[in-house]
């Protein structure tokens, strides 16, 4: 089989009742519970205007730098639910994906969501739509169709791993990558952080929060409390 061009249409999934619960808590609360890590670079933007967060197995596509002939691909093969992710080789100097594209994605596939590690186009209308969509930026520069790429191998995006199958979730804080193997054991660790969470900012709101533990920090690790000015 050529390396470069394999298609893949068949995936390890995730349990879907996992991804639904997933799809309730905030990306920040569960990348901190596998400790901190996950959350892809903030070059990776959210782009669109949804009014729920973006919740999916991964549909990875690794397409060669500004070219879009392997996301073609991915539009035939994809399925309801899924969130295409895409790795453009770091390029940024083509759109690998538009309005013409997007259409058929939400409309005929019904995705989850879209993720890609380069720009897009068509932005004067996708900005509104409801339909998750993150990239890094935009230029009316257009892709080529040659090839090669990839469909369904591991990728990486905004400078994380992502298997497909993983579960990606979005919301305007940016996207995260949770390991399929891994997500049924992490799910209720991050439902309860969430609840922590909210009631510590709750405490903040009162005033009530104990902030004792500072204190205790910045002693341990030698740092000076001055009541003085700062003088050059
Ligand atoms: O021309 C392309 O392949 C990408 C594009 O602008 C669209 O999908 O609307
Ligand atoms: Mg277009």
């Amino acid at each position: 089989m050529q390396v470069g061009k394999r298609i893949y249409l068949k995936r390890e999934m995730p349990d879907l009742k996992v991804v639904k619960s997933f799809a309730k808590l905030p990306a920040s609360n569960v990348a901190d519970c596998m400790e901190r890590s996950n959350a892809m670079n903030p070059r990776i933007q959210l782009m669109s205007n949804p009014d729920q967060e973006m919740c999916g197995p991964a549909f990875t596509v690794h397409t060669r730098a500004g070219d879009n002939l392997a996301i073609y691909a991915a539009l035939k093969y994809c399925h309801p639910g899924d969130v295409v992710v895409i790795n453009d080789e770091g390029d940024d100097t083509r759109a690998v994906i538009g309005e013409v594209m997007m259409t058929w994605l939400r409309d005929q596939r019904h995705v989850a969501g879209v993720v890609v590690d380069g720009p897009m186009r068509d932005i004067d209308s996708l900005q509104n739509w409801k339909l998750p969509i993150y990239a890094t930026g935009t230029t009316p520069g257009g892709p080529y169709k040659e090839g090669p790429g990839e469909v369904n191998v591991p990728v990486a995006c905004g400078n994380i791993s992502v298997y497909p199958g993983d579960i990606i979730l979005g919301d305007p804080d940016g996207v995260i990558s949770i390991p399929r193997k891994e997500a049924a054991e992490l799910l209720p660790k991050a439902q309860a952080f969430h609840k922590k969470d909210d009631a510590k900012a709750a405490a903040f709101s009162k005033g009530t929060a104990d902030l004792a533990w500072v204190d205790d920090a910045l002693k341990d690790k030698g740092f000076n409390v001055i009541d003085d000015i700062y003088r050059p």
